[in-house]
């Protein structure tokens, strides 16, 4: 049984209304910026009525040389350190042009970017490597470009090729690979290559299925050691799953910023895959889960190992503002490895009434379940009410049940017998 305590005194700060008061009191808002948009807009001349002979290009002497174009309309977009940043939206909305931007592969047209720490990227098929080159020089290539010494990348290079595993293809040009060795090649380099920031792109699509979920494990691990990362992609599922904050782009306009649940319903809703119902209220921040504690009773001393059947208590630690809903549900989902739900929690039915202050909600699970594992909480946050998502968020913290986990998830009793 969920139980609920007030235990601060209410905070001061109430966030302005609108895209601001989303913006601001985030607390993974609050780290040292890394990437940082300032009005950016990017202009393409567009050539479709390009004359096609010199007949043409003659009469045309003097005409409009094309028309332009604008792919990115005034971008302001601030992204903390350690934040996991899915950026989606319709085909041609723009979100490879601001991916670009931000790497420092195209000029933006108006506006500024500033991009702190080391940035790798892997935008899209082709870029940053040279086809008339081997796998290996542009391993070379890559990685020098991206920083590293000679030194560095010897030492570096073996692990690069197992991860890409094209052992058997490196020393062959790379115009000969297939658009998913390309990618392989081109990921493996720019996880190897310590980034601060990553930037991803679609291109996690031409992979496999293994090496996609090898590329999701790296991008987990990315994450729970604080790196930042953007990446672009259709799965509004994955950004759900992973992402702590959600860019949707229309027409080249930032047409959302804010929690995964709320931006994949707003983008669900503009495709046409979800009905268009309620409109989405926007009230990101207003209730905003802080920190998270593990423990054998609420209040209890912090414990991060356990045992099956014994008692945790999970506590989740929250703060309120001005606006936000009177009543709201808490739903706690305890995760494991590549973020698969186990088993979630919710506080009880007619929701939590809340006020302005900081609160704690004690999750206590009697007996632990025969567990093997570590596992990590994700909070989500929805009005009462409506329904209406307010805010999700996934901590890094992890609690163990029944040490390390070996082969499975589960201790299951069984019995082995050789039978004929
Ligand atoms: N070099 C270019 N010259 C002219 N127009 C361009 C250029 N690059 C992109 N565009 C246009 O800019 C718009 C945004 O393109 P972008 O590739 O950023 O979209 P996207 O959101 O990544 O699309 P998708 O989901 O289809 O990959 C599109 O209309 C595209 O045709």
């Amino acid at each position: 049984m969920a139980r609920y305590s007030s235990a601060y005194p209410p905070s001061p700060a109430a966030p302005p209304e609108g895209r601001e008061a989303a913006a601001s009191p985030d607390p993974a808002r609050e780290a040292p910026v890394v990437i940082e948009a300032a009005g950016v807009s990017k202009k393409f001349v567009s050539y479709h009525n390009r004359a096609t002979s010199l007949k043409e290009r003659f009469v045309r002497r003097g005409g409009p040389a094309g028309d332009d174009f604008w792919a990115l309309r005034d971008i302001d977009v601030t992204i903390g350190r350690g934040q996991t940043v899915g950026l989606a939206g319709a085909n041609g909305s723009g979100k490879s042009t601001l991916l670009k931007v931000l790497a420092g592969i195209l000029r933006p047209t108006d506006g500024r970017v500033s991009v702190h720490g080391r940035i790798a990227s892997l935008l899209e098929l082709g870029a940053g490597f040279n086809g008339e080159l081997s796998g290996r020089d542009n391993v070379y290539l890559n990685a020098s470009l991206l920083g590293l010494s000679k030194r560095e990348i010897d030492q570096l290079f073996d692990s690069i090729v197992d991860f890409s595993e094209l052992r058997h293809k490196i020393d062959d040009d790379v115009k000969h690979y297939s658009s998913g060795q390309y990618v392989r090649l081109g990921f493996a380099v720019a996880v190897h290559v310590d980034p601060d920031v990553l930037l991803v792109d679609e291109v996690l699509a031409v992979g496999d299925e293994a090496f996609q979920r090898k590329c999701l494990a790296k991008i987990a691990e990315f994450r729970a050691q604080g790196r930042t990362i953007l990446f672009v992609t259709h799965s509004l599922d994955l950004i759900e799953n992973m992402c702590d904050r959600i860019l949707v782009l229309e027409s080249g306009s930032l047409f959302f910023d804010g929690p995964p649940a709320v931006g994949t319903k707003l983008l669900r809703q503009k495709l046409g895959s979800l009905p268009a119902g309620e409109p989405v209220s926007y009230q990101y921040a207003t209730v905003r889960p802080e920190s998270v504690t593990f423990s054998h009773e609420p209040g209890g001393p912090p414990t991060v190992q356990y045992g099956p059947g014994e008692s945790l208590t999970v506590s989740v630690e929250f703060d309120v503002t001005e606006g936000a809903p009177e009543h709201v549900y808490l739903h706690t989902y305890i995760v494991g490895q590549n973020e698969v739900p186990i088993w979630m929690m919710e506080t009880p039915l007619g929701g939590l009434a809340i006020g302005p202050g900081r609160h704690i909600v004690d999750f206590s699970v009697p007996r632990l379940p025969e567990l093997l594992g570590a596992f990590a909480v994700k909070v989500h946050v929805s009005d009462a009410a409506t329904g209406v998502p307010v805010t999700t968020r996934r901590f890094e913290e992890l609690f163990g049940v029944g040490g390390a986990q070996a082969d499975g998830l589960l201790k299951v009793d069984y019995d082995a017998r050789l039978r004929g």
